[in-house]
């Protein structure tokens, strides 16, 4: 079976860290049958730059058509003054929106060879394995209106909405639940109620859910707030978390430095499954953007880009012993030493971004050889 892949590499260190994830396609397709197709495309500032737009028509149909899109970073400050509709950061809204990719698994590991690369204790975060699940298509990034409103007395008004459907909140709320179920059977829902009206219905609709189909899972609610400082007192009485699109963002960055590195996490972002194939519109990434105070440096860490990769195997090719594999060999990677910059350690060997992809690749070629 040909299984197609739409590889977006963006800005920044987005190409850089998707040239690794080539070579393993690259390794898979000649030594493992992998059967992958691959056609690449533009996004963000290069897109801007080759055509004016942050994605184009043609790029949209080929990543609508593929069974996954691989992408990698956009933005940065070349673009800074380019007009907001067709931002860099424009082009990934559009494939999020368009593809209907509703739910962003960010799962947060920390190896056990990166305890000490956390800002935080090494006993609070070691064995670390939480889940977060971030709504994507709805909430204040997408609600209207969404302006900057003239108010004719020298001030401006800058107004942004943040909108929740009833369907849109339980359809998150199972996707959740669902994946509990495959792990510690725990959810943790994170809005604010207490000042939110999206908040109030989020709480509502989540029990009902749970009450109607999950209520074998133990289901716990947080005000986002104080989920964002338990996060850093004692993340592992986390399982999974459930939360709307901003507050997933930003809850997702925070549970990044609990494993070390932003540079370490990866994300899939699935659709709902087709009625007829069951296969679900799917779009992998790093939770890192374009980095560009390291950008074309050669030292961007491609572990969460590789570790994407390996969430991609697993749940649009159902490739489970692969996934496996690849992200074990990122872990004996970190065991045998090997850093980039960012999560450099006393006693380890600091490489670059290709060497810390060479080392993947072989140790995950020497994995499927035993
Ligand atoms: N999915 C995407 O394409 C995203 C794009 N962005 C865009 O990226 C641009 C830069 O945003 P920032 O706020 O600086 O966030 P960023 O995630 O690009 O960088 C934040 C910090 O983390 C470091 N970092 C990030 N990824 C790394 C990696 N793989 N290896 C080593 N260090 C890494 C960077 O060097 C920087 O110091 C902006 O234009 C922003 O809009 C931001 C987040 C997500
Ligand atoms: C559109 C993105 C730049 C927003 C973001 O930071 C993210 O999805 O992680
Ligand atoms: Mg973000």
């Amino acid at each position: 079976m040909t299984k197609s892949l739409f590889l977006l590499p963006g800005d920044g260190i987005g190409p850089e860290a998707m040239a690794e994830v080539r070579k393993i396609i690259a390794y898979m397709n000649e030594k493992q049958d992998g059967g992958f197709i691959t056609g690449e495309g533009l996004v963000g500032g290069s897109a801007y730059d080759a055509h004016g737009q942050a994605i184009s028509e043609s790029d949209m149909s080929k990543a609508m058509a593929a069974d996954a899109v691989l992408f990698g970073a956009v933005g940065g400050p070349k673009w800074d003054a380019v007009p907001y509709e067709v931002r860099p950061e424009a082009g990934l809204l559009r494939l999020r929106k368009d593809l209907e990719l509703f739910a962003n698994l960010r799962p947060a590991i920390c190896y056990p060879a990166l305890a000490d690369a956390s800002s935080l204790k090494p006993e609070l975060v070691e064995g670390l394995d939480i889940l977060i699940v971030r709504e994507l298509t709805g909430g204040v990034y997408f609600g209207e209106p969404k302006e900057i409103i003239d108010l004719g007395n020298g001030q401006k008004r800058g107004v942004d909405t943040q909108v929740y459907d009833t369907y849109e909140i339980e359809r998150i709320a199972s996707v959740a639940f669902e994946l509990a179920r495959t792990r510690k059977n725990r959810v943790c829902s994170m809005e604010k109620r207490n000042v939110m009206k999206s908040g109030v219905l989020w709480n509502q609709v989540v029990t009902e859910t749970h009450k109607r189909s999950f209520s074998d899972v133990q289901l716990e609610h947080m005000l986002a707030d104080a989920g964002g400082m338990q996060l850093v007192r004692a993340p592992k009485q986390f399982d999974v978390i459930v939360t709307d699109n901003l507050f997933g963002d930003m809850l997702s960055d925070v549970a990044a430095m609990l494993t070390g590195s932003l540079g370490m996490l990866p994300s899939a972002s699935l659709g709902a499954p087709d009625g007829k194939t069951g296969k679900r519109k799917a779009l992998y990434e790093p939770v890192h953007g374009s980095a560009p105070d390291i950008a074309g440096k050669g030292v961007a860490n491609p572990i969460a880009m590789i570790a994407s990769f390996a969430m991609c195997l697993r749940y649009s090719f159902n490739m489970v012993a692969e996934a496996d594999r690849l992200e074990k060999a990122i872990a004996n990677v970190l065991d045998k030493g090997i850093r980039t910059g960012d999560i450099m350690a006393d006693g380890c060997r600091q490489v670059g971004t290709v060497e810390m992809g060479d080392a993947i690749l072989e140790e995950f070629a020497s994995l499927s050889a035993q």
